[in-house]
């Protein structure tokens, strides 16, 4: 087993709080990814899963041991930091071959291994070279590949595919997943970009001023943000935010009102994607004001406003509207998410 529980951290640089007290539990086998803003703290916690840096308090266990207090190389992990470091001494069959050589693995496993890690990192033919004849996403594959060379049943990577271009980064991505699924390796993944986090992992752990604010499946945490904070930072365009007036326990919207949930005060914040919501006629629909009308190919992109705040639309790319119109939007009462004005917290009822 290789589970990794994470059990009330908290770090303190000086009288900053970095950490305050995370606490979550990575499955054997499973891909999780720490997201989060910059600053977020995402980067340290995985430092103080690796050993790297101590905690001030709390517990990490992997595979049902504390590793407090263990060295990095006695925690069974491998690792792969942003800094990529990879021997400028070694050719790159020898930095992939690293690991494997500390295991004392006999020549046709080192071979095999080597072989293998570079087929999928697109490095073979640069096996023979020293990293100072590479590029930076070049160095940054040889770090990848000398970490999975030794199959690890712990990898803790961060923001390994950073220095790639878009397309590799694409092709990466889908690799990487492939790999680590079929090898069972239990995966703590941190990136500051959500598409990298929604496509590969298991469960996201949204991360947010030294807080966990959401773990969830990407589909859980897109769908029903557990703060305005998550649903904002996931999805593109981001989550809508509507101030709304409730009255008698219901929201205004068109012609036929939404039932919001008990716990609403006075006003409430409507939390609503882009692509939650059908063009409806006024005044059966919500009025929406458009000010730009953009076709994107595969859908309409609108930008406007609802009671005066700015919204951001996505229609289907048949639909014709122009910069300008005023129309009217059914939304989907199953896809709302209803949040506190005041603490920015979803109500119970929307994550149902
Ligand atoms: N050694 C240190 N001394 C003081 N403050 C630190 C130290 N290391 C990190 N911090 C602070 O702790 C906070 C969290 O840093 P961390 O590197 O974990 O963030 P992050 O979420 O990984 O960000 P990024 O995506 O920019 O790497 C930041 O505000 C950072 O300035």
């Amino acid at each position: 087993m290789a589970n990794i529980v994470i059990d009330r951290i908290r770090k303190s640089f000086g009288t900053f709080e970095a950490l305050k007290e995370v606490s979550l539990t990575i499955n054997d086998g499973e891909f999780v990814s720490l997201l989060g803003p910059s600053g977020c703290g995402k980067t340290t916690l995985l430092r103080i899963i690796a050993g790297l840096e101590t905690s001030t308090s709390g517990d990490v266990l992997i595979g049902g041991k504390s590793v407090i207090g263990l060295q990095p190389k006695e925690r069974g992990l491998a690792m792969v930091f942003q800094n990529y470091a990879v021997f400028p001494h070694m050719t790159v069959y020898e930095n992939v071959a690293f690991g494997l050589r500390m295991q004392k693995a006999d020549y046709a496993r080192v071979n095999a291994q080597v072989e293998k890690a570079a087929g999928l990192l697109h490095i073979e033919q640069y096996l023979d070279r020293y990293p100072n004849k590479l590029s930076g996403g070049q160095r940054q594959r040889v770090a990848v590949a000398r970490a999975l060379a030794v199959e690890p049943k712990v990898l803790l990577m961060d923001e390994p595919l950073s220095n790639l271009d878009a397309l590799l980064r694409l092709e990466m991505r889908a690799e990487l997943k492939t790999v680590l699924q079929a090898a069972g390796t239990t995966t703590i993944y941190v990136t500051h970009d959500q598409t990298e986090a929604m496509g590969l992992s298991d469960r996201i752990a949204v991360m947010h001023d030294g807080v966990v604010e959401q773990v969830g499946t990407p589909v859980d945490v897109y769908n029903y943000p557990a703060t305005r904070f998550v649903g904002g930072f996931i999805g593109n365009p981001p989550m809508n935010f509507i101030k709304v007036p409730v009255t008698n326990g219901q929201v205004a919207a068109g012609s036929e009102p939404l039932t919001a949930p008990k716990e609403t005060g006075k006003e409430v914040i409507l939390g609503l994607r882009g692509e939650a919501v059908q063009l409806a006629p006024l005044p059966l629909g919500l009025e929406m004001k458009v000010r730009v009308a953009e076709p994107m190919g595969s859908h309409l992109l609108l930008t406007g406003s609802i009671h005066d705040q700015p919204v951001r639309v996505i229609l289907p790319s048949s639909e014709t509207v122009r910069s300008g119109d005023v129309i009217g939007l059914k939304l989907d009462p199953n896809r709302i998410t209803w949040l506190s004005p005041e603490s920015g917290k979803s109500f119970p009822a929307a994550t149902a």
